[in-house]
Protein backbone atom coordinates (compact mmCIF):
# COMPACT_ATOMS: atom_id res chain seq x y z
CA UNK A 1 0.00 0.00 0.00
CA UNK A 2 1.27 3.67 -0.68
CA UNK A 3 1.24 5.92 1.96
CA UNK A 4 -1.07 8.23 0.11
CA UNK A 5 -3.44 5.46 -0.14
CA UNK A 6 -3.49 4.81 3.83
CA UNK A 7 -3.62 8.36 4.45
CA UNK A 8 -7.17 8.22 2.41
CA UNK A 9 -8.59 5.34 3.38
CA UNK A 10 -7.83 7.24 7.29
CA UNK A 11 -9.83 9.51 6.45
CA UNK A 12 -12.43 7.62 4.95
CA UNK A 13 -13.01 5.43 7.91
CA UNK A 14 -13.10 9.42 9.63
CA UNK A 15 -15.97 10.08 7.42
CA UNK A 16 -17.45 6.96 8.20
CA UNK A 17 -17.52 7.72 11.95
CA UNK A 18 -14.79 5.90 13.30
CA UNK A 19 -12.49 8.82 15.16
CA UNK A 20 -8.46 9.05 14.50
CA UNK A 21 -8.55 9.16 18.15
CA UNK A 22 -10.12 5.08 18.23
CA UNK A 23 -7.26 3.99 15.34
CA UNK A 24 -4.45 5.92 17.48
CA UNK A 25 -6.36 4.40 20.91
CA UNK A 26 -5.80 0.60 18.59
CA UNK A 27 -2.09 0.96 17.09
CA UNK A 28 -0.61 2.57 20.28
CA UNK A 29 -2.43 -0.36 22.31
CA UNK A 30 -0.88 -3.00 19.38
CA UNK A 31 2.77 -1.83 19.89
CA UNK A 32 2.72 -2.52 23.89
CA UNK A 33 1.31 -5.55 23.07
CA UNK A 34 4.14 -6.16 20.80
CA UNK A 35 6.30 -4.86 23.65
CA UNK A 36 4.93 -7.50 26.32
CA UNK A 37 5.32 -10.11 23.55
CA UNK A 38 8.88 -9.62 23.50
CA UNK A 39 9.69 -8.43 27.16
CA UNK A 40 7.88 -9.80 30.37
CA UNK A 41 9.01 -6.42 32.50
CA UNK A 42 11.17 -3.73 33.05
CA UNK A 43 11.84 -0.11 31.41
CA UNK A 44 10.68 0.87 28.27
CA UNK A 45 11.91 4.19 26.62
CA UNK A 46 9.54 5.68 23.67
CA UNK A 47 10.87 8.34 21.25
CA UNK A 48 8.43 10.46 20.45
CA UNK A 49 8.21 12.79 17.44
CA UNK A 50 5.15 15.58 16.80
CA UNK A 51 2.79 13.20 14.70
CA UNK A 52 0.09 11.09 14.56
CA UNK A 53 3.04 8.65 14.76
CA UNK A 54 4.33 10.29 18.47
CA UNK A 55 0.53 9.93 19.42
CA UNK A 56 0.84 6.06 18.78
CA UNK A 57 3.82 6.44 21.16
CA UNK A 58 1.49 7.94 23.59
CA UNK A 59 -1.27 6.08 23.60
CA UNK A 60 1.39 2.85 23.56
CA UNK A 61 2.72 4.40 27.03
CA UNK A 62 -0.27 4.16 28.79
CA UNK A 63 -0.82 0.26 27.87
CA UNK A 64 2.70 -0.26 29.03
CA UNK A 65 2.11 1.37 32.18
CA UNK A 66 -0.97 -1.01 32.83
CA UNK A 67 0.93 -4.05 31.58
CA UNK A 68 3.14 -3.02 34.78
CA UNK A 69 6.16 -1.47 32.66
CA UNK A 70 8.06 1.24 33.89
CA UNK A 71 7.83 3.66 30.98
CA UNK A 72 10.17 6.95 29.70
CA UNK A 73 8.71 9.06 27.10
CA UNK A 74 11.02 11.47 25.08
CA UNK A 75 9.40 14.23 23.52
CA UNK A 76 11.98 15.04 20.64
CA UNK A 77 10.14 18.83 20.51
CA UNK A 78 8.58 21.39 22.89
CA UNK A 79 4.79 20.32 23.23
CA UNK A 80 4.01 23.10 21.24
CA UNK A 81 4.97 21.95 18.28
CA UNK A 82 2.94 19.00 18.39
CA UNK A 83 1.02 18.78 15.37
CA UNK A 84 -1.36 16.16 15.27
CA UNK A 85 -4.54 16.84 17.53
CA UNK A 86 -4.72 13.30 18.50
CA UNK A 87 -1.07 13.35 19.61
CA UNK A 88 -1.56 16.19 21.28
CA UNK A 89 -4.60 14.93 23.33
CA UNK A 90 -2.53 11.88 24.51
CA UNK A 91 -0.01 13.61 24.96
CA UNK A 92 -1.79 16.21 27.46
CA UNK A 93 -3.58 12.52 29.24
CA UNK A 94 0.09 11.57 29.64
CA UNK A 95 1.02 15.01 31.29
CA UNK A 96 -2.06 14.40 33.49
CA UNK A 97 -0.76 11.16 34.68
CA UNK A 98 2.55 11.97 35.62
CA UNK A 99 1.29 13.23 38.43
CA UNK A 100 -0.35 10.06 39.54
CA UNK A 101 2.38 7.33 41.34
CA UNK A 102 2.76 6.27 37.81
CA UNK A 103 6.22 4.84 37.01
CA UNK A 104 6.45 7.58 34.25
CA UNK A 105 9.19 9.96 33.20
CA UNK A 106 8.43 12.65 30.80
CA UNK A 107 11.82 14.47 29.17
CA UNK A 108 11.57 17.01 26.21
CA UNK A 109 14.66 17.40 24.29
CA UNK A 110 14.69 20.04 21.56
CA UNK A 111 18.18 20.02 21.03
CA UNK A 112 20.65 17.28 20.51
CA UNK A 113 23.23 18.21 23.29
CA UNK A 114 20.79 17.31 25.47
CA UNK A 115 20.19 13.55 24.14
CA UNK A 116 21.55 10.91 26.44
CA UNK A 117 21.95 6.99 25.25
CA UNK A 118 19.16 5.19 26.42
CA UNK A 119 19.52 2.60 29.35
CA UNK A 120 15.73 0.62 29.09
CA UNK A 121 15.66 -2.44 27.75
CA UNK A 122 13.45 -2.40 25.21
CA UNK A 123 13.13 1.27 22.61
CA UNK A 124 10.11 2.34 21.00
CA UNK A 125 10.86 4.11 18.17
CA UNK A 126 7.17 6.52 17.41
CA UNK A 127 9.51 9.39 15.73
CA UNK A 128 8.39 9.81 12.26
CA UNK A 129 5.69 7.32 10.61
CA UNK A 130 3.87 8.10 6.95
CA UNK A 131 4.30 12.26 7.22
CA UNK A 132 8.47 12.31 7.05
CA UNK A 133 9.29 14.94 4.20
CA UNK A 134 12.97 15.68 3.32
CA UNK A 135 16.30 15.43 5.39
CA UNK A 136 16.05 14.67 8.69
CA UNK A 137 15.86 17.58 11.34
CA UNK A 138 17.87 17.70 14.46
CA UNK A 139 17.06 16.82 17.20
CA UNK A 140 15.81 13.67 15.35
CA UNK A 141 18.68 12.74 13.46
CA UNK A 142 20.60 12.26 16.47
CA UNK A 143 18.40 10.66 18.38
CA UNK A 144 17.95 7.63 15.73
CA UNK A 145 21.97 7.42 16.24
CA UNK A 146 21.99 7.19 19.41
CA UNK A 147 18.81 4.46 19.44
CA UNK A 148 21.30 2.40 17.13
CA UNK A 149 24.23 2.68 19.27
CA UNK A 150 22.06 1.22 21.99
CA UNK A 151 22.38 -2.96 22.91
CA UNK A 152 18.61 -2.48 23.42
CA UNK A 153 15.77 -4.38 21.66
CA UNK A 154 14.43 -1.74 19.40
CA UNK A 155 10.61 -1.87 18.27
CA UNK A 156 9.60 0.75 15.31
CA UNK A 157 6.01 2.27 15.01
CA UNK A 158 4.93 1.88 11.74
CA UNK A 159 7.88 2.53 9.84
CA UNK A 160 11.35 2.47 11.48
CA UNK A 161 12.08 6.50 11.08
CA UNK A 162 14.41 7.58 8.52
CA UNK A 163 12.71 5.20 5.95
CA UNK A 164 11.04 6.24 3.18
CA UNK A 165 7.54 4.99 3.51
CA UNK A 166 6.93 5.02 -0.24
CA UNK A 167 10.18 3.25 -1.55
CA UNK A 168 11.73 2.47 1.47
CA UNK A 169 15.04 4.15 0.33
CA UNK A 170 16.91 6.02 3.53
CA UNK A 171 18.21 9.10 2.71
CA UNK A 172 20.70 9.91 5.55
CA UNK A 173 20.00 7.38 9.18
CA UNK A 174 17.00 5.16 10.08
CA UNK A 175 16.29 3.04 13.20
CA UNK A 176 17.78 -0.31 13.00
CA UNK A 177 14.42 -2.15 14.27
CA UNK A 178 14.14 -5.42 15.26
CA UNK A 179 10.33 -5.41 15.17
CA UNK A 180 8.30 -2.98 12.90
CA UNK A 181 4.37 -3.01 13.91
CA UNK A 182 2.38 -1.64 11.10
CA UNK A 183 -0.92 -0.72 11.02
CA UNK A 184 -4.08 -1.98 8.64
CA UNK A 185 -1.70 -2.89 5.73
CA UNK A 186 1.91 -3.50 4.80
CA UNK A 187 3.50 0.18 3.36
CA UNK A 188 5.45 -0.47 0.16
CA UNK A 189 8.01 1.36 1.38
CA UNK A 190 8.28 -1.72 4.16
CA UNK A 191 8.57 -4.14 2.00
CA UNK A 192 11.06 -2.65 -0.20
CA UNK A 193 13.31 -1.60 2.70
CA UNK A 194 16.46 -3.45 3.77
CA UNK A 195 15.42 -5.75 6.50
CA UNK A 196 18.45 -4.30 8.45
CA UNK A 197 15.87 -1.41 9.24
CA UNK A 198 12.43 -2.99 9.31
CA UNK A 199 13.50 -6.29 11.41
CA UNK A 200 10.62 -8.43 11.73
CA UNK A 201 7.26 -6.71 10.15
CA UNK A 202 4.13 -7.44 11.91
CA UNK A 203 0.38 -6.07 10.61
CA UNK A 204 -2.09 -4.61 12.88
CA UNK A 205 -5.26 -4.84 12.41
CA UNK A 206 -6.54 -1.03 13.81
CA UNK A 207 -10.27 -1.55 13.03
CA UNK A 208 -10.49 0.13 9.70
CA UNK A 209 -13.14 -1.63 7.67
CA UNK A 210 -12.42 -2.70 4.58
CA UNK A 211 -15.32 -0.91 2.71
CA UNK A 212 -12.88 2.38 3.54
CA UNK A 213 -10.45 1.06 1.11
CA UNK A 214 -12.93 -0.36 -1.55
CA UNK A 215 -15.46 2.33 -1.27
CA UNK A 216 -14.07 5.65 -2.77
CA UNK A 217 -14.83 8.51 0.20
CA UNK A 218 -14.34 12.27 0.44
CA UNK A 219 -10.54 10.98 1.50
CA UNK A 220 -9.74 10.06 -1.98
CA UNK A 221 -9.72 13.85 -2.98
CA UNK A 222 -6.34 13.56 -1.27
CA UNK A 223 -5.26 12.62 -4.32
CA UNK A 224 -5.74 15.78 -6.46
CA UNK A 225 -2.17 17.10 -7.11
CA UNK A 226 -1.23 20.08 -4.93
CA UNK A 227 -0.35 23.20 -7.62
CA UNK A 228 2.68 25.10 -7.23
CA UNK A 229 2.49 28.70 -6.96
CA UNK A 230 5.13 29.03 -10.28
CA UNK A 231 2.55 26.75 -11.98
CA UNK A 232 2.11 27.99 -15.90
CA UNK A 233 -0.55 27.75 -18.29
CA UNK A 234 -0.63 24.16 -19.57
CA UNK A 235 1.09 22.23 -16.61
CA UNK A 236 -2.15 21.17 -15.10
CA UNK A 237 -3.47 18.87 -17.90
CA UNK A 238 -3.70 19.42 -21.45
CA UNK A 239 -6.61 17.09 -23.00
CA UNK A 240 -8.08 16.14 -26.43
CA UNK A 241 -11.47 15.33 -27.02
CA UNK A 242 -11.98 13.66 -30.27
CA UNK A 243 -15.58 13.43 -31.33
CA UNK A 244 -18.55 15.67 -32.16
CA UNK A 245 -20.55 15.24 -35.37
CA UNK A 246 -23.45 16.74 -37.00
CA UNK A 247 -25.67 14.94 -35.27
CA UNK A 248 -24.20 14.96 -31.95
CA UNK A 249 -22.35 18.46 -30.60
CA UNK A 250 -23.23 18.38 -27.18
CA UNK A 251 -21.68 15.47 -25.77
CA UNK A 252 -17.70 16.59 -26.51
CA UNK A 253 -18.49 20.32 -25.05
CA UNK A 254 -19.68 18.84 -21.82
CA UNK A 255 -17.00 16.69 -21.79
CA UNK A 256 -14.75 19.59 -22.13
CA UNK A 257 -16.35 21.22 -19.74
CA UNK A 258 -16.43 19.13 -17.02
CA UNK A 259 -12.41 18.64 -17.66
CA UNK A 260 -12.19 22.43 -17.25
CA UNK A 261 -14.13 22.73 -13.68
CA UNK A 262 -12.37 19.42 -12.59
CA UNK A 263 -8.86 21.68 -12.82
CA UNK A 264 -7.41 21.23 -16.50
CA UNK A 265 -5.83 23.87 -18.04
CA UNK A 266 -6.57 23.36 -21.61
CA UNK A 267 -9.18 21.44 -23.58
CA UNK A 268 -8.76 21.07 -27.10
CA UNK A 269 -12.42 19.29 -29.39
CA UNK A 270 -11.09 17.77 -32.52
CA UNK A 271 -14.62 17.83 -34.09
CA UNK A 272 -16.07 17.49 -37.75
CA UNK A 273 -16.63 21.06 -39.01
CA UNK A 274 -20.32 20.69 -38.88
CA UNK A 275 -20.05 20.40 -35.38
CA UNK A 276 -17.61 23.27 -34.53
CA UNK A 277 -19.78 25.95 -34.37
CA UNK A 278 -22.56 24.57 -32.04
CA UNK A 279 -19.45 23.62 -29.61
CA UNK A 280 -18.03 26.93 -30.06
CA UNK A 281 -21.06 28.93 -29.38
CA UNK A 282 -21.70 26.71 -26.02
CA UNK A 283 -18.48 27.82 -24.72
CA UNK A 284 -15.75 30.33 -25.52
CA UNK A 285 -13.28 28.43 -22.89
CA UNK A 286 -12.86 25.38 -25.20
CA UNK A 287 -10.58 25.21 -28.47
CA UNK A 288 -12.41 23.43 -31.20
CA UNK A 289 -10.88 22.47 -33.98
CA UNK A 290 -13.34 20.92 -36.56
CA UNK A 291 -12.12 18.91 -39.40
CA UNK A 292 -13.91 18.40 -43.31
CA UNK A 293 -17.24 16.44 -43.43
CA UNK A 294 -20.46 16.19 -41.43
CA UNK A 295 -18.55 13.45 -38.98
CA UNK A 296 -15.16 12.64 -38.27
CA UNK A 297 -13.24 10.21 -40.88
CA UNK A 298 -9.92 9.13 -41.52
CA UNK A 299 -8.81 12.80 -43.60
CA UNK A 300 -8.55 14.65 -40.23
CA UNK A 301 -5.34 11.87 -39.06
CA UNK A 302 -2.48 13.53 -40.18
CA UNK A 303 -3.70 16.95 -37.99
CA UNK A 304 -5.47 15.49 -34.98
CA UNK A 305 -1.79 13.64 -34.89
CA UNK A 306 0.18 17.09 -34.32
CA UNK A 307 -2.78 18.09 -31.68
CA UNK A 308 -1.95 14.64 -29.84
CA UNK A 309 2.02 14.92 -29.50
CA UNK A 310 1.13 17.85 -27.33
CA UNK A 311 -1.53 16.88 -24.80
CA UNK A 312 -1.41 14.93 -21.76
CA UNK A 313 -4.60 12.88 -22.20
CA UNK A 314 -6.50 11.59 -25.30
CA UNK A 315 -10.66 11.06 -24.78
CA UNK A 316 -12.08 9.39 -27.53
CA UNK A 317 -16.01 8.59 -28.42
CA UNK A 318 -18.29 11.34 -26.95
CA UNK A 319 -20.97 12.29 -29.44
CA UNK A 320 -18.60 11.26 -32.41
CA UNK A 321 -21.60 9.47 -34.06
CA UNK A 322 -21.36 5.40 -35.62
CA UNK A 323 -20.52 5.89 -39.33
CA UNK A 324 -18.22 3.46 -40.76
CA UNK A 325 -15.62 5.49 -41.20
CA UNK A 326 -15.56 7.81 -38.10
CA UNK A 327 -15.02 4.07 -36.86
CA UNK A 328 -11.66 3.83 -39.36
CA UNK A 329 -10.44 7.22 -38.17
CA UNK A 330 -10.72 6.27 -34.10
CA UNK A 331 -8.83 3.06 -34.68
CA UNK A 332 -6.29 4.50 -36.96
CA UNK A 333 -6.05 7.36 -34.26
CA UNK A 334 -5.84 4.65 -31.32
CA UNK A 335 -2.69 2.56 -33.01
CA UNK A 336 -1.04 5.77 -33.15
CA UNK A 337 -1.61 6.72 -29.64
CA UNK A 338 -0.45 3.36 -28.44
CA UNK A 339 2.49 3.84 -30.53
CA UNK A 340 2.93 7.09 -28.71
CA UNK A 341 2.55 5.81 -24.97
CA UNK A 342 0.10 8.31 -24.54
CA UNK A 343 -2.96 7.91 -21.85
CA UNK A 344 -6.16 7.16 -23.64
CA UNK A 345 -9.54 7.30 -22.22
CA UNK A 346 -12.36 5.68 -24.71
CA UNK A 347 -16.27 6.23 -24.29
CA UNK A 348 -19.35 6.08 -25.75
CA UNK A 349 -19.53 5.89 -29.29
CA UNK A 350 -15.22 5.26 -29.17
CA UNK A 351 -16.20 1.82 -27.33
CA UNK A 352 -18.72 0.90 -30.19
CA UNK A 353 -16.16 1.13 -33.07
CA UNK A 354 -13.05 0.83 -31.85
CA UNK A 355 -12.35 -3.00 -31.46
CA UNK A 356 -11.32 -4.98 -28.12
CA UNK A 357 -8.34 -6.73 -29.68
CA UNK A 358 -6.11 -3.88 -31.13
CA UNK A 359 -6.47 -1.85 -27.66
CA UNK A 360 -6.58 -4.96 -24.94
CA UNK A 361 -2.75 -4.91 -24.35
CA UNK A 362 -2.80 -1.24 -23.68
CA UNK A 363 -2.32 -0.80 -19.90
CA UNK A 364 -2.40 3.34 -20.98
CA UNK A 365 -6.36 3.27 -21.44
CA UNK A 366 -9.70 3.96 -19.36
CA UNK A 367 -13.04 2.61 -20.87
CA UNK A 368 -15.96 4.18 -19.44
CA UNK A 369 -18.52 1.94 -19.99
CA UNK A 370 -21.98 1.81 -18.89
CA UNK A 371 -23.76 -1.68 -18.81
CA UNK A 372 -24.91 -2.40 -22.34
CA UNK A 373 -21.69 -0.92 -23.45
CA UNK A 374 -19.54 -3.30 -21.34
CA UNK A 375 -21.85 -6.43 -22.46
CA UNK A 376 -21.21 -5.11 -26.26
CA UNK A 377 -17.50 -4.06 -25.69
CA UNK A 378 -16.63 -7.59 -24.00
CA UNK A 379 -18.95 -9.53 -26.35
CA UNK A 380 -20.93 -11.29 -23.85
CA UNK A 381 -24.21 -12.95 -25.01
CA UNK A 382 -26.41 -12.08 -22.08
CA UNK A 383 -26.60 -9.36 -18.97
CA UNK A 384 -24.93 -10.47 -16.04
CA UNK A 385 -27.63 -11.57 -13.37
CA UNK A 386 -26.22 -12.30 -9.79
CA UNK A 387 -27.95 -10.79 -6.83
CA UNK A 388 -24.92 -11.33 -4.19
CA UNK A 389 -23.58 -8.14 -4.60
CA UNK A 390 -19.31 -9.33 -3.69
CA UNK A 391 -20.12 -12.06 -6.42
CA UNK A 392 -21.74 -9.30 -8.93
CA UNK A 393 -18.37 -7.57 -8.43
CA UNK A 394 -15.65 -10.55 -8.45
CA UNK A 395 -17.97 -11.56 -11.61
CA UNK A 396 -17.61 -8.06 -13.68
CA UNK A 397 -14.14 -7.82 -12.26
CA UNK A 398 -12.92 -11.50 -13.89
CA UNK A 399 -14.60 -9.94 -17.30
CA UNK A 400 -12.80 -6.72 -17.08
CA UNK A 401 -9.61 -8.44 -16.63
CA UNK A 402 -9.30 -9.19 -20.27
CA UNK A 403 -8.22 -6.06 -20.84
CA UNK A 404 -5.11 -4.39 -19.46
CA UNK A 405 -6.33 -1.14 -19.10
CA UNK A 406 -8.69 0.24 -16.65
CA UNK A 407 -12.27 -0.26 -16.79
CA UNK A 408 -15.04 1.84 -14.93
CA UNK A 409 -18.16 0.21 -15.02
CA UNK A 410 -20.95 3.13 -14.44
CA UNK A 411 -23.98 2.22 -12.56
CA UNK A 412 -25.77 2.55 -9.40
CA UNK A 413 -22.42 1.41 -8.11
CA UNK A 414 -19.45 2.28 -10.15
CA UNK A 415 -17.00 -0.87 -10.47
CA UNK A 416 -13.48 0.62 -11.16
CA UNK A 417 -11.30 -2.62 -11.60
CA UNK A 418 -7.18 -3.13 -13.00
CA UNK A 419 -5.33 -5.95 -12.66
CA UNK A 420 -6.07 -6.99 -9.25
CA UNK A 421 -7.55 -3.92 -8.25
CA UNK A 422 -11.03 -3.13 -7.55
CA UNK A 423 -12.73 0.45 -6.02
CA UNK A 424 -16.06 0.90 -6.28
CA UNK A 425 -18.43 4.37 -5.57
CA UNK A 426 -21.79 4.43 -4.73
CA UNK A 427 -21.45 8.85 -4.73
CA UNK A 428 -24.81 9.78 -7.38
CA UNK A 429 -28.27 9.91 -7.67
CA UNK A 430 -30.82 8.97 -10.14
CA UNK A 431 -31.35 12.35 -11.50
CA UNK A 432 -28.54 11.24 -13.31
CA UNK A 433 -30.14 9.13 -15.60
CA UNK A 434 -30.69 12.34 -17.73
CA UNK A 435 -28.56 12.54 -20.98
CA UNK A 436 -25.01 14.15 -20.76
CA UNK A 437 -23.54 12.81 -17.20
CA UNK A 438 -21.47 10.25 -18.64
CA UNK A 439 -19.80 12.69 -21.19
CA UNK A 440 -18.91 15.09 -17.75
CA UNK A 441 -17.70 11.28 -16.03
CA UNK A 442 -15.50 10.83 -19.39
CA UNK A 443 -14.50 14.71 -18.96
CA UNK A 444 -12.89 14.31 -15.26
CA UNK A 445 -11.30 11.16 -15.90
CA UNK A 446 -9.34 12.33 -18.58
CA UNK A 447 -8.92 15.69 -16.57
CA UNK A 448 -7.76 14.26 -13.60
CA UNK A 449 -5.61 11.60 -15.62
CA UNK A 450 -4.07 14.36 -17.27
CA UNK A 451 -3.23 16.36 -14.07
CA UNK A 452 -1.20 13.42 -13.27
CA UNK A 453 -3.13 10.79 -10.95
CA UNK A 454 -2.74 7.00 -11.72
CA UNK A 455 -5.35 5.57 -14.17
CA UNK A 456 -6.88 3.37 -11.30
CA UNK A 457 -6.91 6.34 -9.31
CA UNK A 458 -8.37 9.29 -11.81
CA UNK A 459 -11.14 6.53 -12.48
CA UNK A 460 -12.11 6.32 -9.12
CA UNK A 461 -12.08 9.87 -7.97
CA UNK A 462 -13.77 10.90 -11.36
CA UNK A 463 -16.70 8.56 -10.36
CA UNK A 464 -17.04 10.00 -6.36
CA UNK A 465 -16.46 13.52 -7.90
CA UNK A 466 -19.10 13.08 -10.75
CA UNK A 467 -21.58 11.24 -8.37
CA UNK A 468 -21.11 14.50 -6.19
CA UNK A 469 -21.24 16.88 -8.37
CA UNK A 470 -25.09 15.00 -9.24
CA UNK A 471 -25.82 14.51 -5.65
CA UNK A 472 -25.40 18.61 -5.28
CA UNK A 473 -26.99 19.29 -8.09
CA UNK A 474 -30.11 17.50 -7.29
CA UNK A 475 -30.11 19.22 -3.62
CA UNK A 476 -30.59 22.49 -5.68
CA UNK A 477 -32.79 21.62 -8.39
CA UNK A 478 -34.62 18.46 -7.58
CA UNK A 479 -34.08 16.01 -10.21
CA UNK A 480 -34.91 17.97 -12.97
CA UNK A 481 -31.67 19.37 -13.19
CA UNK A 482 -28.97 18.83 -16.73
CA UNK A 483 -25.92 18.33 -16.73
CA UNK A 484 -24.58 21.34 -17.77
CA UNK A 485 -25.89 22.88 -14.38
CA UNK A 486 -24.10 19.64 -12.61
CA UNK A 487 -21.23 20.41 -14.44
CA UNK A 488 -20.87 23.76 -12.07
CA UNK A 489 -20.91 21.78 -8.90
CA UNK A 490 -17.83 20.08 -9.85
CA UNK A 491 -15.52 22.25 -7.93
CA UNK A 492 -17.57 21.95 -5.09
CA UNK A 493 -17.48 18.41 -5.45
CA UNK A 494 -13.34 18.47 -5.57
CA UNK A 495 -13.50 20.07 -2.43
CA UNK A 496 -13.00 17.74 1.17
CA UNK A 497 -15.87 18.44 3.48
CA UNK A 498 -14.52 19.09 7.08
CA UNK A 499 -15.40 16.68 9.77
CA UNK A 500 -17.60 18.08 12.63
CA UNK A 501 -17.43 15.00 14.86
CA UNK A 502 -14.04 14.22 16.95
CA UNK A 503 -11.57 16.81 18.66
CA UNK A 504 -11.50 20.39 18.73
N1 LIG B 1 -4.38 4.62 9.66
C1 LIG B 1 -3.25 4.58 10.25
O1 LIG B 1 -2.37 3.85 9.83
C2 LIG B 1 -3.01 5.41 11.39
C3 LIG B 1 -1.78 5.93 11.60
N2 LIG B 1 -1.43 6.67 12.62
C4 LIG B 1 -0.06 7.03 12.82
O2 LIG B 1 0.13 8.29 12.26
C5 LIG B 1 1.32 8.32 11.48
C6 LIG B 1 1.24 9.41 10.47
O3 LIG B 1 1.06 10.61 11.18
P1 LIG B 1 1.47 12.03 10.59
O4 LIG B 1 1.13 13.03 11.61
O5 LIG B 1 0.85 12.19 9.26
O6 LIG B 1 3.02 11.92 10.33
P2 LIG B 1 4.28 11.51 11.23
O7 LIG B 1 3.89 11.21 12.59
O8 LIG B 1 4.99 10.47 10.48
O9 LIG B 1 5.25 12.79 11.21
C7 LIG B 1 4.84 14.11 11.02
C8 LIG B 1 5.64 15.06 11.91
O10 LIG B 1 7.01 14.89 11.74
C9 LIG B 1 7.63 16.09 11.27
N3 LIG B 1 8.60 15.75 10.24
C10 LIG B 1 8.34 15.30 9.02
N4 LIG B 1 9.47 15.07 8.34
C11 LIG B 1 10.49 15.38 9.17
C12 LIG B 1 11.92 15.37 9.04
N5 LIG B 1 12.49 15.00 7.90
N6 LIG B 1 12.66 15.75 10.08
C13 LIG B 1 12.09 16.13 11.23
N7 LIG B 1 10.74 16.19 11.43
C14 LIG B 1 9.96 15.81 10.39
C15 LIG B 1 6.50 16.94 10.73
O11 LIG B 1 6.78 18.30 10.86
C16 LIG B 1 5.31 16.49 11.57
O12 LIG B 1 5.22 17.23 12.75
C17 LIG B 1 1.40 6.93 10.94
O13 LIG B 1 2.69 6.61 10.50
C18 LIG B 1 0.95 6.11 12.13
O14 LIG B 1 2.03 5.87 13.00
C19 LIG B 1 -2.46 7.15 13.58
O15 LIG B 1 -2.17 6.82 14.84
C20 LIG B 1 -3.87 6.61 13.34
C21 LIG B 1 -4.13 5.67 12.32
K1 LIG C 1 8.53 5.24 13.52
Amino acid sequence: MRPIDMMVTDLNAEYLGIPRLSLMENAGKAVAQQVNKIVDSGRVTIFAGTGGNGGDGFVAARHLLNMGFKVEVILLAHPSKIRSKEAKKNWEVLEKMRISPAPLELRIIEDSSQLEPPYSAVIVDAILGTGIKGRLREPIRSAIKIMNESEALKIAVDIPSGVDPGTGEVLDVAVEADYTVTFHRIKDGLKMADPTFTGEIIVSDIGIPIICEVFTGPGDLLRLPKRKGSSHKGENGRILIVGGSAKYAGAPALAGLAALKAGADIVTIACSESAMLPIKSYSPDLIVKGFPGDHINPRMIKKALKIIERVDCILIGCGGGLEPDTGDAFNLLVQEIMKMEKPLVIDADGLKLIKKDTIKDYPNLIITPHEGEFREFFSLKSPIIIEDFKEKVTAYHSIANNIKGVVLLKGPVDMIFQGEKVRLNSTGTPGMTVGGTGDCLAGITASLWAQGLTPMDAAALAAFINGRAGEMAEKEYGYGFTASEMINFIPKAMSIPTITSGIT
